[in-house]
């Protein structure tokens, strides 16, 4: 079939880019274009970074699995994520919202509320955005970010060598998502599912919470520019598929290591083994935990909280292309590598 003729249920997210990003006008003052998780914009003082991403109810968040507060603190941790995998500093945000016309005045509160929650503390505001009716709660939020006069650290740079390195939690946002599924979100019923299947109702909650609460690590970002990262991203769509991002990007590929991922595994077992689900299969596909990936040269001392995660090499090596990313030396054998909003 023409491409043409498809629809959009027809691609991949990374396909349907591709059959529209050379379309786009490139204004005189990107640095950085579309590509990379925020875009870097020159500006008479020096350059700053831009990106965007919107949270759509049914597709992101469920209004009965959590509060407003929660979505409103999603909606900017996402966005933050993917100014600090830049190495930047996040400054401001602004964000348009669309609004069924029966949602409640309180509802909008909690949701400006939650954004202040993880804003404030970092310094960063809410400068203006937009409104309008549709027919689910949409909130697209763009930000901007400061980087301090330091170069960007992108997808594209990583070198076979380099040490692959993340920063947060892996699979903690999985294991939530799937207890929300499986048993809710409060009161008796979730209670007694969760008591049927023996997982402790606090193991839940702290699940739970990762997956309705994500908290990047906002200042390992520039803590990473510092250190001499080489690349670096923030994990939205799983491990597998973000590093294979990098990886295709950087024209290498990268090789994780079993061991080095064991303690991500065994910390999702109280909730993986109860739903008889596989812990390793959120470490290397689960989504929206919003830790960093960073890649660092050969000698660098990987800065904390980053923790070694496997290795860069050069693309060929045992037979693989580039953007591959392999377990101990093999491809990994998970149902799907990660999120894709259109090729499920
Ligand atoms: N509608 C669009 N127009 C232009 N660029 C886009 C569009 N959607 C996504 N992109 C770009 O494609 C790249 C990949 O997007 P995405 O996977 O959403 O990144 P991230 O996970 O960091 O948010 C980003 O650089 C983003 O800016
Ligand atoms: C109701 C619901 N179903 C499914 C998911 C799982 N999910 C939705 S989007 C997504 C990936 C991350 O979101 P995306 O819009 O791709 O953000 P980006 O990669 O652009 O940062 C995942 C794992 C969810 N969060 N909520
Ligand atoms: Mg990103
Ligand atoms: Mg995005
Ligand atoms: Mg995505």
């Amino acid at each position: 079939m023409l491409l043409m003729e498809k629809t959009v249920r027809d691609l991949s997210e990374d396909e349907l880019l591709a059959s529209f990003l050379p379309l786009l006008p490139r204004g005189r003052n990107t640095e950085v274009p579309t590509g990379d998780d925020a875009a870097v914009i020159a500006a008479p003082d020096g350059r700053y970074v831009v990106t965007t991403d919107v949270l759509v109810e049914d597709r992101h968040f469920r209004r009965h699995w959590g509060s407003a507060e929660d979505v409103g603190w999603r909606a900017a941790a996402q966005n933050l994520a993917d100014v600090a995998a830049m190495g930047a500093v996040p400054t401001s945000l602004v964000i348009s919202l669309v609004l069924p016309p029966q949602t409640p005045v309180a509802w909008v509160q909690g949701f400006a509320r939650g954004l202040a929650q993880l804003c404030e503390p970092v310094g960063v505001g809410v400068d203006g955005g937009d409104l309008s009716s549709g027919a689910q709660i949409v909130a697209a939020v763009t930000a901007h970010g400061t980087l301090q006069g330091r170069a960007p650290v992108l997808r594209s740079t990583a070198r076979p060598g380099d040490v692959l390195a993340h920063a947060g939690v892996l699979g903690h946002a999985a294991a939530g998502y799937a207890l929300l599924n499986e048993a809710g979100d409060t009161g008796p019923e979730t209670e007694a599912v969760l008591a049927d299947l023996g997982v402790e109702a606090a193991t839940a909650t702290m699940f739970r919470r990762v997956f309705l609460r994500p908290d990047p690590p906002l200042q390992a970002g520039p803590a990473a520019a510092m250190a001499g990262a080489s690349a670096m991203m923030d994990v939205s769509d799983g491990l597998l598929r973000d590093a294979g991002r990098l990886a295709r990007a950087s024209r290498s590929l990268i090789d994780l290591s079993s061991a080095a991922l064991a303690p991500a595994v065994t910390a999702l077992e109280p909730v993986s083994v109860p739903l008889g689900l596989s812990a390793l299969d959120w470490v290397l596909s689960g989504g929206e935990d919003h830790g960093l990936l960073a890649t660092f040269p050969p000698g660098t001392a990987v800065p904390p909280p980053f923790r070694p995660l496997g290795t860069v090499s050069a693309a060929g090596s045992g037979g693989h292309a580039h953007g591959a990313v392999l377990l101990d030396g093999t491809t990994p054998d998970v149902a799907r590598p990660g999120w894709d909003h259109f090729a499920g």
